[in-house]
């Protein structure tokens, strides 16, 4: 995660010496007053008090002014000024003010949710910090990588981030510098290159903070941290990074947009007809724009925004880093799960449980075969670092007897072949005794493929009959599907240090196998048959044998249906591939080469599922960025992977994907709550114009300009975004996932917005409106301007018809709440924001109905007492409506369920029923 530092204000620290990272490396450390056992604690820490921490600066807060005039100047505010302008002209300048207010509150109120938004995607750093390894006081000490300074020694390696700018003092490594460069094939750096480049970061010798390494080891001193690096040089020129759109955005922004044509061609339609109902230009004029104004939704977008935002910091909490806004909402879509086994399956923390000898024969393992395990590892047991595996194997040395010290151990070897994921083996050559001994661990299938002889439990090697290799091959599957993790163990002698990979690894003696435990993580079954009922399939992808795959796979409840191996799945054609991963079915994909991954992703992407795909190492990185979603793991993957994907699991445990999952649902869902309150209103409002106009004037108008105005800035805003922090609905996780081309905002929601509600609505605050003009003495066509009883009834009534609005909207929240559930499902006070929402709303209502200032302004009049106590049951009314609606969708959709025997997670489509 880049830029994801922080640096507290103040703590920029002084600029380091200059020194020249270039020259000799013998004067560079002494210029940096280090060595290559790199710096004490102690000084460390002075330099660190001196130099500041190793961050990036915090993005320069932002210039409001500058900020809050962009928020003026976004189209549809744009459209709102050439409104008021027009109010201007025609010289109501009260309406142009009251215009430009609703501009400046909204501004205000968008800057201040966008601001909330950054926050939350920045303050995710804070959960992840990168450490990195050191010298220090003589020993390899892991810190974070905020506190590192000029002169410490790093260790870097496969997967690692860099975290400063550094020399490199020995080793060689492949760097993937394009965070810097641009440059997206890696690059070779070594201590030992010449060092010809023109530019300091084309110099084969140096690595720069925000580049990561892709293979290799070296060890490095660092020159320059923070700010002095050189990607702290760009992002100090670069601006801040804007939050990208994502595409619920996208689509709601063309709904604003054709919302605001709709109201255009609306109020433009109002002229003449209000000319024609008995209205001056001017005042036809007057309405043609209130209307316009009523009906832009320009508080929508950042609404939206600050709601995803809000599913970032629930997410975070819930320890999946989100890393893009966007992210939210894909990972509410999700069809598919990819995952790996170990580690987010399995809790990978593993024990030995079983050895069987070179024939496949229960036996305590000879001394050979313990030193074989005890030698073929790079973990260190001291320090707990290195895979658990290993650390798993040196325990079970230790308890039969072997007992190697981790430096004797390195000290004595004389060749490293790593653990490669593709040849999926390792292999050491060790010097013992007098004698080089080559050790080789891995995949049982690989290293018998290798093996000439078999060691039995007692007695000399004999030579590999094709009966023993069945019978070994017969032992290891039937340990596998105990859901083992099985390995292979070989030796050889050697007279001398072989060339290469493929010499050393030939002709070997199989000593025996091992089976370790790696049991199920406790919250995966549970976050399974959710998946299962929220109608998410899951695929393993592992790089283990399939029939351990398989039994683990069982053991959580996934279905493993069918298995299928690595050599299987490459000459698997796509056609057959697509129709395997839509089949329904899921799949174990076992001994799986990183490729495939990328291959499934694709695969999947390519018949329009929404992939989540987990991976931890650097050749995950590819299908990490090509899924929708590349999910890495936070404790165990390297930073390379974390850097690749979207989202980062602080605790590696696929129950977060699940509860990722399921933040992403109710957050979508909150969205279309939200949608479906504020497009709720517009009937109400526009209905009185319609009124008014095609009577010809006979009506007089129910609800001047600034009351709808009042509606708009006072009354909708905070319900609004209280309905934003809606708790999950019930049957959220019992719905299929949302199909990516749906719209948010569908037909069904329209029909409850303006069919149900809104009309509801409508018809309720007309009644009220006609009760008090007539309960006046009014009939049609009486002048409600000359005669004064009959101009305070006005007044008095269209106050009705605005609080009237505003005590259905308090009904439309209420039925807004859930989208299929019941409200007595969520609870009826459940959401203590929108309580206290409903307090401002009918506290600025009051204000408008009751302050004298605030009369003269919205030509309000206080109504009789029994007027008010018509609108009373409103709200119930508006509500009560929509409930019968959903009640009546939940019926049809049980009776569907029962019409289909096989049962099976209804479609979530938001469609009609
Ligand atoms: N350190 C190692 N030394 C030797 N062989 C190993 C080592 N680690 C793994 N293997 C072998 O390589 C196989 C693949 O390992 P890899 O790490 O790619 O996948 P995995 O950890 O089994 O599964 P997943 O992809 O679910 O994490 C293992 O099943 C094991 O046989």
């Amino acid at each position: 995660m880049a830029h994801s530092h922080h640096v507290r204000p103040g703590g920029a620290g002084l600029a380091p010496a200059a020194v020249d990272p270039r020259e000799s490396t013998t004067r560079l450390l002494r210029d940096l007053r280090t060595a290559v056992e790199g710096l004490t604690a102690r000084e460390a820490q002075r330099r660190f008090e001196v130099h500041g921490p190793n961050a990036l600066p915090h993005h320069a807060a932002r210039q409001w002014p500058a900020a809050l005039l962009r928020q003026c100047a976004h189209p549809l505010a744009l459209l709102l000024w050439v409104a008021a302008a027009l109010a201007w002209i025609a010289g109501t300048h009260e309406l142009a003010w009251a215009i430009v207010a609703v501009i400046v509150l909204n501004a205000a109120l968008a800057f201040w949710q966008e601001e909330q938004a950054e926050q939350a995607v920045e303050a995710l750093g804070e959960y992840l910090p990168q450490h990195s390894r050191v010298r220090r006081d003589g020993l390899v000490q892991s810190v974070l990588a905020a506190e590192l300074v000029p002169g410490d020694v790093l260790l870097l390696g496969e997967g690692d981030r860099v975290p400063a700018d550094a020399r490199l003092l020995s080793g060689a490594l492949e760097v993937d510098a394009s965070a810097l460069t641009g440059e997206s094939s890696p690059v070779q750096r070594a201590a030992d290159f010449p060092d010809v480049a023109r530019r300091a970061v084309d110099s084969p010798v140096l690595v720069f903070s925000g580049t990561v390494c892709t293979a290799g080891v070296a060890e490095a001193v660092v020159y320059a941290t923070g700010r002095h690096t050189e990607l702290g040089r760009i992002a100090a020129l670069s601006a801040r990074v804007r939050l990208a759109q994502s595409p619920l955005e996208r689509q709601v922004r063309r709904v604003a947009w054709l919302i605001a044509a709709v109201a255009t061609g609306v109020a433009a339609a109002f002229l003449p007809l209000g000319v024609f109902a008995g209205l001056t230009w001017a005042q036809a004029f007057l309405f043609a724009i209130g209307l316009l104004v009523a009906n832009v939704p320009e508080g929508l977008l950042p609404t939206i925004t600050l709601a995803l935002a809000a599913g970032v910091r629930g997410m975070a909490q819930r320890g999946a880093l989100v890393k893009r806004l966007s992210a939210v909402e894909t990972l509410g879509s999700t069809a598919v799960i990819c995952t790996d086994k170990t580690g987010t399956l399995t809790r990978n923390v593993m024990r030995v449980v079983e050895a069987r000898d070179g024939r496949g024969a229960e036996a305590a393992p000879r001394e050979e075969f313990a030193t074989a395990l005890a030698r073929c590892t790079t973990a260190d047991e001291r320090t707990g670092a290195g895979d658990p595996m290993e650390l798993a194997l040196l325990a079970f040395a230790r308890s039969c007897g072997v007992a190697l010290h981790t430096g004797q151990r390195d000290a004595q070897r004389a060749r490293l072949f790593r653990f490669d994921p593709h040849l999926k083996r390792m292999t050491t050559v060790d010097r013992v005794g007098s004698g080089l001994v080559v050790h080789v661990k891995g995949a049982p299938e690989e290293v018998l493929a290798r093996c000439s002889t078999i060691l039995p439990a007692t007695g000399g090697a004999q030579p590999v009959t094709a009966q023993a290799h069945a019978r070994a091959v017969e032992v290891v599957g039937e340990m596998a599907d105990r859901g083992l993790r099985v390995l292979a163990v070989a030796r050889r002698d050697v007279a001398e240090e072989p060339p290469d990979r493929g010499a050393a690894e030939s002709g070997l003696c199989l000593l025996g196998l091992v089976g370790l435990i790696d049991p199920p993580r406790p919250e995966v079954a549970a976050a399974v048959a959710a998946c299962h009922s929220a109608g998410v399939r899951v695929h393993v992808v592992t790089g283990d044998n399939g029939r351990t795959a398989a039994a683990i796979a069982h053991q959580v409840g996934i279905g493993a249906h069918r298995v299928v191996e690595g050599p299987e799945l490459d000459a698997l054609p796509e056609a057959e591939l697509d129709e395997l991963l839509t089949s329904g079915q899921e799949i174990v994909f076992s001994r799986a080469a990183p490729e495939s991954k990328l291959r499934i992703a694709d695969a999947l992407h390519h018949c329009g599922r929404v992939v989540a795909m987990t991976g931890d190492g650097v050749n995950d990185a590819p299908a990490l960025r090509r899924a929708d979603l590349g999910v890495a793991m936070g404790a165990s993957g390297t930073d390379v992977a974390r850097e690749a994907a979207t989202v980062v699991l602080t605790d590696d445990n696929f129950a977060t994907i699940v509860s990722g999952i399921e933040e992403g649902r109710r957050v979508y869902d909150n969205v279309r709550k939200f949608i479906l309150y504020i497009f709720a209103h517009a009937v109400p409002e526009v209905l009185p114009f319609l009124l008014f106009a095609l009577s010809g004037g006979a009506v007089p108008l129910p609800l001047t300009v600034l009351q709808i105005l009042a509606i708009d800035l006072g009354t909708e805003t905070l319900p609004a975004l209280a309905l934003g922090r809606e708790r999950a609905e019930p049957g959220l996780m019992n719905r299929s996932p949302r199909r990516r081309a749906e719209s948010v905002v569908s037909r069904r929601l329209l029909l409850r917005a303006w069919g149900i509600m809104g009309v509801v609505s409508g018809v309720l605050v007309l009644l009220g409106f006609f009760a008090v003009l007539l309960a006046a003495g009014w009939r049609p066509g009486a002048d409600v301007v000359g005669d004064p009883v009959l101009h305070e009834a006005y007044r008095q009534a269209t106050t009705v018809t605005f609080l009237g609005i505003v005590f259905c909207q308090i009904g439309t929240a209420m039925a807004s709440r859930t989208q299929r559930a019941a409200l007595r499902d969520v609870g009826v006070t459940s959401n203590k924001l929108l309580l206290g929402g409903y307090a401002f709303e009918l506290g600025f209502a009051a204000a408008i109905v009751y302050a004298p200032a605030l009369q003269a302004v919205f030509g309000t009049a206080p109504p009789p007492a029994w007027a008010l106590a018509l609108m009373v049951p409103f709200p119930v009314l508006v509500w009560a409506a929509d409930e019968l609606y959903r009640a009546r969708g939940r019926r049809r959709s049980a009776r569907a369920d029962r019409s289909h025997p096989l049962g099976g997670t209804r479609a979530f489509g938001d469609e009609m029923p």
